[in-house]
């Protein structure tokens, strides 16, 4: 049985949190703690503020009003380097700052264990070497990352993360430019990082994929509102319906709920309970036809 998180202490606390989106009126003030064990997926349309609220987490933009705690204590009374520990961010876009091999730019993830001028351990090159190859980049240690795929760069990008190896991962958007396996194979990482303990926030555009791998939810509206809590509670299709601005299908596969975006052109849509379909594996198998 999976152990009850509630009363382990936070990772990370957002105490009515309120982001910082430019030119808009105050959002909700979020209240939620992210406990050893959680993983969490903010949902929002584009430009929702889900960026801004991981750059807010990790201490790169002020909040509007609020605040963060981390292992309990006021983010704006620990050091910089203490914040980098305890917290890893994997950002939306990799820029390329300056010419680097793929091992060099796992091996940024030690920096904040390292002092001023200190030469990478034959440990650091260790844990950057595992991170490569539990990402599938083993082999490209030495190529330039300039070369590397959308996908490849994505990797890595976690890969450094991995090798940071913070409490909890802020992950935005992590399965960007990444193909069906390796978005599952990623997913499949932070969940084995949130089983040993660690924390987890991700933003995310797959709604069912963010069902499958998340056990919260914080659903981040474009008008400021926001609702957070269990996913198998925040799974509501009008809730979904109403976040996106887009009809949905709800169906059933292995007992998950799963959604499908309708086209919105149809005049004749039906209400969401009229269009539930059971899509369960066993129905789709039964009623494939024979190859
Ligand atoms: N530095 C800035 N100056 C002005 N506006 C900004 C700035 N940063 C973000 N914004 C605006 O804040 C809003 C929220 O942006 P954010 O990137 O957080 O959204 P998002 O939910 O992550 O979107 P997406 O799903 O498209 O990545 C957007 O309207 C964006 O244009």
């Amino acid at each position: 049985m999976a152990p009850d998180n509630r009363s382990m202490p936070p990772l990370l606390q957002l105490d009515d949190l309120v982001v910082d989106i430019p030119g808009r009126p105050d959002g909700a003030a979020l209240r939620l703690a992210v406990r050893p064990g959680q993983c969490w997926g903010v949902l929002g349309p584009n430009g929702a503020g889900k960026s801004t609220l991981l750059h807010t987490l990790a201490g790169l933009r002020p909040a509007r009003r609020g605040g963060l705690r981390l292992d309990g204590h006021p983010m704006d009374d620990l050091p910089r380097r203490r914040i980098a520990r305890h917290l890893g961010m994997v950002f939306q876009d990799q820029q390329d700052g300056f010419p680097a091999t793929v091992l060099e730019t796992a091996l940024i993830g030690r920096h904040p264990y390292l002092r001023p001028w200190e030469m990478e351990s034959a440990a650091d090159y260790a844990a950057a070497q595992d991170a490569l190859e539990r990402t599938g980049l083993e082999g490209l240690e030495h190529r330039p990352v300039s070369t590397l795929s959308g996908g490849e760069r994505q990797r890595l990008a976690i890969a450094t993360a991995l090798t940071q190896d913070p409490r909890v991962f802020l992950l935005d958007e992590p399965t960007n430019h990444l193909d069906l396996h390796h978005q599952v194979e990623v997913l499949d990482i932070v969940r084995h990082m949130v089983a040993h303990g660690r924390g987890a926030i991700l933003t995310m555009h797959d709604v069912n994929l963010t069902a499958r791998y998340c056990d919260h939810l914080l659903l981040m509206y474009p008008n400021g509102d926001a609702c957070w809590g269990p996913t198998r509670d925040m799974l509501i299709p009008r809730a979904l319906e109403r976040l996106y601005g887009q009809p949905l299908a709800v169906g059933q596969v292995d007992g998950m709920p799963v959604f499908l975006p309708l086209g919105t052109e149809r005049e004749d849509a039906e209400p969401v309970q009229s269009r539930q379909n059971d899509l369960s594996t066993r129905a789709r198998h039964k009623d494939a036809p024979a190859p």
